[in-house]
């Protein structure tokens, strides 16, 4: 499995009657399964936008989004219901992406039964702690019944990443997914989410700001700045010799990520 984006643009109309805001221009990325694929860059630099054409939830302007060679926006009903599945987003906690009404089993029991992945209350349940098992919540039971406000803020991520990995998705996509957290809390939430590449082989376009955070786990990084990707590479590469001044700049101006726990 291959999602690619093939030279993907998105602009915006200006606000009133303004110049078209250019959210992406001409970016192109490769996602995988088992692949920690991170895309870095400040604050408006239109990583989110690429995120959202990825997720299919807002079309291109101009280029493709690609899975396997297939034009995501040339997808229909049943196909586009297993694009919907098979790459999955995890937000950030705070962006409201956990109804605070309801509890965990049915937050995550929901989607399985959405995408039909089981059926029936014991076979939901069985699919709604494997999850959370597989992010370390464990007894699993213990969490079932609780509600987002009963949870701490890495709980409520854990929750998130358990319902995403419950579809069985081979790629997530996950926004600023542990930028809110504090550090220590950080690096647990992101070791969970790195190991997921190995136990259960998803991959990840990982959006951040934050460098620690992708020199820790990434594997390949695209760099953007001003909604185009800069630079590219396996991270190793990248962190040792950075070509583009903006990726030095940002090397530069990072902090070191607090150990795991
Ligand atoms: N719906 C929209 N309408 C108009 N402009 C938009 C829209 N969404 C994003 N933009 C603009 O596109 C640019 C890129 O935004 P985007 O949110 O993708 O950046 P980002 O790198 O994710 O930033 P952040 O880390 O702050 O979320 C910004 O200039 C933003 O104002």
């Amino acid at each position: 499995m291959l999602l690619e984006a093939l030279s993907v643009t998105k602009s915006f109309r200006g606000r009133r009657g303004g110049a078209p805001v250019v959210a992406v221009s001409n970016a192109s990325l490769r996602a995988e399964p088992g692949r920690f694929v991170a895309i870095v860059g400040e604050s408006g630099s239109g990583k989110s936008t690429l995120a959202r054409m990825l997720l299919d939830l807002i079309p291109v302007t101009d280029g493709t989004v690609e899975l396997d060679g297939h034009d995501i926006a040339q997808l229909r009903g049943g196909e586009r219901r297993a694009y919907r599945r098979r790459v999955q987003a995890v937000l950030q906690d705070p962006a409201g992406s956990l109804n605070p009404r309801k509890r965990v089993e049915q937050a995550i029991g929901e989607v399985v039964r959405l995408h039909r992945i089981a059926s029936g209350r014991s076979a939901v349940r069985a699919k709604v702690i494997e999850a959370l098992e597989l992010v370390g919540m464990e007894p699993a039971g213990r969490f079932l019944d609780r509600f987002p406000h009963e949870l701490s803020g890495g709980q409520r991520q854990r929750v998130l990443i358990a319902r995403a990995i419950a579809l069985g998705p081979d790629i997530i996509v996950a926004d600023e997914a542990v930028s809110a957290l504090d550090a220590s809390v950080k690096a647990g939430v992101l070791k969970v989410m790195a190991d997921l590449t190995e136990t259960i082989g998803v991959g990840y376009v990982f959006i951040t700001h934050d460098l620690p955070v992708v020199r820790k786990v990434a594997d390949y990084v695209y760099v953007m700045k001003s909604g185009e990707i800069v630079e590219e590479g396996p991270k190793d590469r990248l962190f040792a010799d950075p070509q583009h001044p903006y990726t030095r700049t940002l090397l530069a101006a990072a902090p070191e990520l607090a150990p795991a726990d």
